[in-house]
C-alpha cells in the first residue's frame, strides 16, 4: 500500500493560507490569511472544555515517557536511543498539547469532516495530534465485502455491494470537499484488486482481514488531511504502521508493544521540528513486530491509538470525540433515558469497556493510566455538552452505581469436579485448558468443587469457530469434570462503588425478583468496581431498563449511605447462586 504523505507548506499548523473555496463557519470568523480566533478565546473555550488540574505534571510525564520495559530485546537498543533523544529534545520541541480522536460517526460524511475541522479550529491555543477512524460504517462494510469475496468468484468481486458503498461514499466525500480525486483513487483501485485476490484464493485469513480493513482509516485520514490543507491549515497524514506503532502479530487483536511509545514520539516530534503540521494519524492500525504486516488493535481500536499517542507524547489531555454526550449510565440504544456520567476513574472506564460498553476500547485506558493523562469523552455532534472526564481518582464518597453494562451472546459453563483431582489441582487444570485453547474467560464464580464461568464472545470471530472451539473445550473438560454448557446468556455488569455492594445487591435483586428474573451466577471481581450478574439473554434488556429506573431515576440513592442498614459495608467476595 502506498504510504502517501499529504502536506502543504507554510509556517504553523493553524495558519490559514489564502485559498479559493472558503466555507463560512458560524463559529469561526475568517480573514483572508489568518483565522481570527480572538472571538473564541476565554469563555467559549472553557465552556467546551473545562480545565482538569493545572497540567503541572506534564514535563515529569514527558521525561518518564517510554521508561517501561521493552518486550523484545531486539527493539531495546533503538528504544533507548529514541528515549534519550526524545527527552533531551522535548523541552524545546514540545508543541503538541492534546490528542483528539474522532470516531467513525464523527467523520461519516463531507459535512461531518467540515464540522470536525471547524471544531479543531475552535481550540487555537491547542496544538493537537488528530486520530481518525474509518468513515461511518466503512470497517463493517470492508469486513462484509471480504466475507462475500471468499465465495462470490473472481468475476463477481467488483460487483460486491459493500465495495460500491465504500467507493461511492469516499468519491462523494472527495467531490463535496472539493479535493483532488487522486487522494483516494489509487486506494479504491487497490481495494478492488484485493477483493479479487481474496475471491481467487477463496480464503480470508486474519492477516488479510487486517490489511483489508486498514483501507478504511488510510482513506479517511488522507481525505481529512487533504481537506485541512485545502482550507489552509497545514496537515500531514500518517499511517500508524509507518510511524512506530509496533504490535504483537495477533492479527485482528494486536497488542501494542512498549517500543511504540518512543518511536512514535520521535517521529512526530522530529517531523514537527523540521516542518510543523497537524498530524492526522490512522486509528486502529499497527505493524506486527515479526511479520511487518498491518495489524489492527481490535474493534474500536482508534481509542487505543489516541491514548497511546497521549502517553508517548506526554500530553496534558486525551480527547475522544463520539456521537454521545460522554459515557452514559447505560447504552442509549438499549435504554434511551441513559444520562451522562460526568466523572469516572480509569478503573471504572476500563471495567465498563471490558464488560461490553462499546463507547471505549477495553485496552484504551491502560496508556492513559500509565501516563497519568486525563481522558475526556465528548460529543462531536454536541460539543457544548460537558462530556465525561476520566482520571485516576475521583470523589467516591457519594458514589453508588455509575453505569450498567450489558454484554450479550455469552456462553456459560458449569464445571463440577468428578473428584479425580484435589481442589487446587482441579482449578489449575480447568484454567490450563482455557489457556491452551486460547479461550478468554470473562466472569468466574467458584465453590470448592465446581466452577461457573462465562466465555468472551468477542474473542471468537465466526460461528463455525465458536462451535468448534466450544466442542473442543467441553471435550477436554469432561476428562476431569461434569460439564454443563448453556448458551444464550448475558452479563449485566453493575459498575460502581463496590464498597456499597450490599446496597447495590439488595436493590438489584429486589428489582430482578420483582420482574421474576432468575440470576444464574453472580461475581464480584477484584477490581472493586464491578458486580456481574448472569441472566438469560432474552430477558437482559428488560433487566437493564428496570435496573436503570431503580438506580438512576428514583431519587438520590446516596442518601441511603447516611445510615447504612447492612453491617460495616465490607464487600461480598464471590458467591454463586444456584439456578
Ligand atoms: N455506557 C455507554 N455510554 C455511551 N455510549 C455507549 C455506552 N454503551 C454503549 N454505547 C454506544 O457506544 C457508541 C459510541 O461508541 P463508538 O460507536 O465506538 O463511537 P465512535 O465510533 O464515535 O468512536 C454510542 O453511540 C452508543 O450506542
Ligand atoms: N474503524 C475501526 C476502529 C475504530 O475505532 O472505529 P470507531 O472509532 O468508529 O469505533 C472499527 O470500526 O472498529
Amino acid at each position: 500500500m502506498a504510504a502517501t504523505r499529504v502536506r502543504c507548506h507554510s509556517n504553523a499548523p493553524f495558519t490559514r493560507l489564502p485559498h479559493t473555496h472558503q466555507r463560512n463557519s458560524p463559529t469561526l470568523p475568517i480573514s483572508p490569511n489568518r483565522v481570527d480566533f480572538s472571538a473564541l478565546k476565554g469563555p467559549t473555550r472553557k465552556f467546551l472544555l473545562p480545565p482538569i488540574g493545572d497540567g503541572s505534571s506534564v514535563t515529569r510525564r514527558v521525561l518518564s515517557t517510554g521508561c517501561g520495559k521493552t518486550v523484545r530485546a531486539v527493539l531495546e537498543e533503538k528504544k533507548t536511543d529514541a528515549i534519550r533523544e526524545t527527552t533531551t529534545e522535548v523541552e524545546e520541541k514540545k508543541r503538541f498539547t492534546c490528542v483528539m480522536k474522532f470516531g467513525g460517526s464523527s467523520v461519516a460524511s463531507a459535512e461531518r469532516m467540515r464540522e470536525v475541522a471547524d471544531l479543531i479550529l475552535t481550540f487555537p491555543e491547542e496544538s493537537p495530534v488528530i486520530v481518525l477512524s474509518a468513515m461511518g460504517k466503512t470497517t463493517n462494510n470492508l469486513l462484509l465485502a471480504g466475507e462475500k469475496a471468499v465465495s462470490c468468484g473472481v468475476s463477481n468481486a467488483s460487483e460486491i455491494k459493500e465495495l460500491s458503498i465504500i467507493k461511492e461514499l469516499h468519491l462523494r466525500t472527495v467531490k463535496e470537499l472539493d479535493i483532488d480525486l487522486s487522494v483516494v483513487s489509487s486506494f479504491l483501485e487497490e481495494l478492488e484488486q484485493l477483493l479479487k485476490g481474496i475471491a481467487m484464493m477463496k480464503e480470508l485469513t486474519l492477516r488479510t482481514r487486517d490489511y483489508l480493513v486498514s483501507f478504511g482509516e488510510c482513506l479517511s485520514t488522507r481525505i481529512f488531511a487533504a481537506y485541512l490543507n485545502k482550507i489552509g491549515v497545514k496537515a500531514c497524514q500518517y499511517d500508524a504502521f509507518d510511524i512506530g506503532f509496533i504490535t504483537t502479530d495477533d492479527f485482528t487483536n494486536g497488542d501494542i508493544l512498549e517500543a511504540t511509545y518512543p518511536a512514535v514520539a520521535k517521529r512526530l516530534y522530529d517531523d514537527w521540528v523540521h516542518d510543523p503540521a497537524v498530524p492526522i494519524v490512522t486509528g486502529f492500525l499497527g505493524k506486527g513486530w515479526k511479520t511487518g504486516a498491518v495489524t489492527t488493535l481490535g474493534r474500536g481500536g482508534s481509542d487505543l491509538t489516541a491514548t497511546t499517542i497521549g502517553k508517548a507524547l506526554g500530553l496534558k489531555e486525551i480527547q475522544v470525540w463520539k456521537d454521545v454526550d460522554g459515557v452514559l449510565t447505560c447504552d442509549p440504544t438499549i435504554y434511551k433515558r441513559a444520562t451522562p456520567v460526568p466523572f469516572l476513574t480509569f478503573d471504572e472506564a476500563a471495567e465498563l469497556a471490558y464488560f461490553g460498553a462499546q463507547v471505549l476500547h477495553p485496552q484504551s485506558m491502560r496508556p492513559a493510566r500509565e501516563g497519568g493523562i486525563p481522558v475526556r469523552v465528548k460529543n462531536s455532534y454536541n460539543p457544548k455538552a460537558p462530556g465525561t472526564i476520566i482520571t485516576k481518582t475521583r470523589d467516591m464518597t457519594k458514589s453508588i452505581l455509575t453505569s450498567i453494562v450489558l454484554k450479550r451472546n455469552v456462553t456459560m459453563l458449569d464445571i463440577a469436579s468428578t473428584r479425580m483431582l484435589g481442589q487446587v489441582g482441579f482449578l489449575a487444570k480447568v484454567f490450563s485448558i482455557f489457556e491452551e485453547l486460547e479461550i478468554s474467560v470473562d466472569v468466574v464464580a467458584t465453590s470448592e468443587v465446581s466452577i461457573s464461568l462465562t466465555l468472551d464472545p468477542s474473542k471468537l470471530w465466526s460461528r463455525e469457530l465458536i462451535q468448534q472451539e466450544l466442542d473442543h473445550v467441553v471435550e477436554e473438560l469432561e476428562k476431569i469434570a461434569v460439564v454443563n454448557l448453556a448458551k444464550g446468556r448475558a452479563i449485566i455488569s453493575l459498575i460502581g462503588n463496590v464498597q456499597h455492594s450490599s446496597l447495590i445487591l439488595e436493590r438489584a435483586f429486589h428489582v430482578l425478583w420483582t420482574k421474576g428474573i432468575n440470576v444464574q451466577m453472580i461475581s464480584q471481581g477484584a477490581s472493586k468496581v464491578n458486580i456481574s450478574l448472569i441472566v438469560n439473554d432474552a430477558e437482559a434488556e428488560g433487566c437493564v431498563e428496570a435496573l436503570h429506573k431503580s438506580f438512576f431515576e428514583s431519587g438520590d440513592l446516596s442518601e441511603l449511605l447516611i445510615q447504612p442498614r447492612f453491617g460495616n459495608g465490607s464487600p461480598v467476595r464471590t458467591m454463586q447462586v444456584e439456578n
